[in-house]
């Protein structure tokens, strides 16, 4: 039997460090691998819930820009948060990452923050899980 497969297109910001490049390893080989030098064009996706995820890693703030500017033609759009590094002692938590990135002031995209630990990876797929429910605007299970 044959299920159509919706793409989306996933523009990956975060700091130096953050753990960008483990995290798409590992929600697209599932398993945790050597992460340097960092990524490109070689990723090409995964698809998750019938939805196929394009990732586009957005590694410096000009390639962001244009990344960025180029999912602006998507009829959707939200935004997730991932609070990677969550078993560093001191890790920001939620709620202060919350804070400091104002995403309560956001009002007009869907948004939603997760805590995560890209070593371990499971978590990652909550994200992602949040993510396929809300670019289809319905359930998924
Ligand atoms: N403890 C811990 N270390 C992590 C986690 N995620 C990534 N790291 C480590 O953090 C370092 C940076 O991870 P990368 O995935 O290379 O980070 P990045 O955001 O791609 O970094 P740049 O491409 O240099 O900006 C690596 O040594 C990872 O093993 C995590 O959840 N917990
Ligand atoms: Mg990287």
């Amino acid at each position: 039997m044959l299920f159509s497969v919706k793409e989306y297109k996933i523009v990956v910001v975060g700091l130096d460090n953050a753990g960008k490049t483990k995290s798409l390893y590992k929600l697209y080989l599932g398993d945790v691998i050597t992460t340097h030098p960092p990524i490109g064009s070689n990723v090409e996706g995964l698809v998750y819930k019938n939805i196929r995820f394009e990732f586009i890693p957005g590694f410096s703030s000009v390639e962001t820009s244009s990344m960025v500017a180029s999912t602006r033609g998507s009829t959707t759009f939200v935004i997730l948060v991932f609070a990677n590094k969550q078993d560093i002692k001191d890790a920001k938590t939620l709620a202060e990452i919350t804070d400091a990135l104002s995403l309560r002031c956001i009002k007009t995209h869907d948004w939603h923050i997760q805590a995560c630990c890209a070593l371990t990876g499971y978590t990652l797929y909550y994200g992602l899980w949040w993510k396929a429910q809300h670019v289809t605007g319905k359930a998924t299970s």
